[in-house]
């Protein structure tokens, strides 16, 4: 059922997200027949979006995940994702948490520092078990996006810098229960320019060959997420980009032979399906614009007051006649609690709905309290 339909024939309450799980798996069957023509393998991001109804789906396509914290590890497995189809990364992983992962046998630590690596080897010593340790390289490549999402250059905290990866291959070698299984890589988010990732196969080939000649042959090669979305268009055909950026890397990277190739993409597979959805509370007419104040503001999704992000914005109550330009704005105490200035809408009136659109990655997840909101609603087009 289209979006507008669903909102105007139900009792919404707002400020709400609404998921379209038909929208969402069209998405995931592209994703997933894109990777498997050349045998890639697909972990999710679950930082993108836990929600429960999101990741039963994602996991019934039999994609692994890719946790930042043992409660992802928890609940991925909790929602049916294989244990051993897990990956963890973070900068900053707790002893606690290092001890969970041990435990829940996964696929493999993304080790971030030498410093992680010592920690995670004196625990795995305690425990007597094995940790399966993909090294996260930082591979100064510029994803040439918004410089708060970009994590693979040398002034980003992400990932070990080529000048200790010597130290990070002694410690593994001296450590009988550390095992390298792999290298790991990404380097930024909403990354819209392909050629990113072609300069990403070119580093990631270099290195293979530097640790391959050392002796320490990467079984998986973990090339991260990042592919962006196209916020300006909602409606478009969902998941038509997933078919060129696994075709760069089947082109440009030189995996050796019997290694397998792993994603972890967040954004690419759930933005679409999610909207949030408000109502205009008042409209102000001030000496040189006009605010449609709403419901929902940063609060309820910080990505334009954080960003700077841009998101289609719809009036789903009067989508037809002369438009008027309006600053939409939200009802928290910030001057950045604002969606967008000078959109060209049909005229607002108080009660309508607003429809902020490509809202399901790192929307509700990064929800907030502040202000004391009250909780969000939530809907689904199934
Ligand atoms: C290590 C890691 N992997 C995967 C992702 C998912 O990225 P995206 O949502 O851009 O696909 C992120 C977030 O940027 C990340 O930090
Ligand atoms: N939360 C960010 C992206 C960061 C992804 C996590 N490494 C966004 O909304 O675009």
């Amino acid at each position: 059922m289209h979006l507008n339909n669903f909102v105007l024939q139900n009792n919404i309450e707002t400020p709400a997200y609404i998921y379209d799980l038909p929208n969402l798996r069209e998405i995931l069957i592209k994703a997933k027949s894109a990777a498997d023509r050349y045998g890639y393998h697909i972990h999710y991001a679950i930082k993108a979006n836990n929600n429960n109804r999101i990741l039963d789906t994602v996991q019934s396509f039999g994609f692994g995940a890719d946790c930042v914290s043992g409660r992802e590890i928890e609940l991925a497995i909790s929602s049916g994702f294989s244990n051993d189809e897990i990956f963890f990364a973070g900068v900053g992983k707790t002893d606690e948490e290092i001890v969970l992962a041990l435990n829940s046998h996964i696929l493999a630590f993304n080790v971030e520092s030498v410093h992680e690596l010592q920690v995670i080897g004196e625990w795995a010593k305690i425990l007597n078990k094995n940790a399966r340790i993909a090294l996260r390289i930082n591979p100064d490549v510029d994803a040439q996006t918004h410089h708060y999402i970009t994590t693979g250059l040398q002034e980003n905290k992400f990932g070990i810098f080529s000048h200790e990866i010597s130290t990070a291959l002694e410690i593994i070698r001296t450590n009988e229960h550390l095992k390298f299984v792999g290298l790991h890589f990404h380097v930024g988010s909403q990354i819209t320019d392909l050629t990113v990732f072609k300069n990403l196969c070119l580093k990631v080939n270099e290195w293979n060959r530097w640790f391959s000649e050392r002796g320490f042959i990467p079984e998986i090669l973990n090339l991260g997420g990042g592919l962006g979305v196209d916020y300006n268009q909602p409606d478009s055909v969902p998941g038509k980009n997933f078919e060129e950026f696994f075709g760069i890397f089947h082109r440009f990277l030189e995996p050796l032979s019997n290694q397998k190739i792993h994603f972890e993409l967040g954004r690419s597979l759930v933005a679409q399906c999610g909207s949030l959805l408000s109502r205009v509370l008042y409209i102000k007419n001030g000496l040189s614009k006009n605010f449609a104040i709403l419901d929902a503001g940063m609060t309820e999704l910080i990505r334009p007051a954080l960003y700077q992000a841009s998101h289609t914005i719809q009036n789903l109550n009067n989508s037809s006649g002369e438009t008027h330009k309006y600053d939409i704005v939200g009802p928290i105490c910030e001057s950045s609690d604002c969606f967008g200035k000078d959109i060209f809408l049909q005229k607002l009136s108080r009660g309508n709905i607003i429809a902020v659109r490509t809202a399901g990655a790192y929307g509700e997840v990064m929800s907030s309290q502040y202000n004391l909101r009250k909780p969000l609603s939530i809907y689904f087009i199934e």
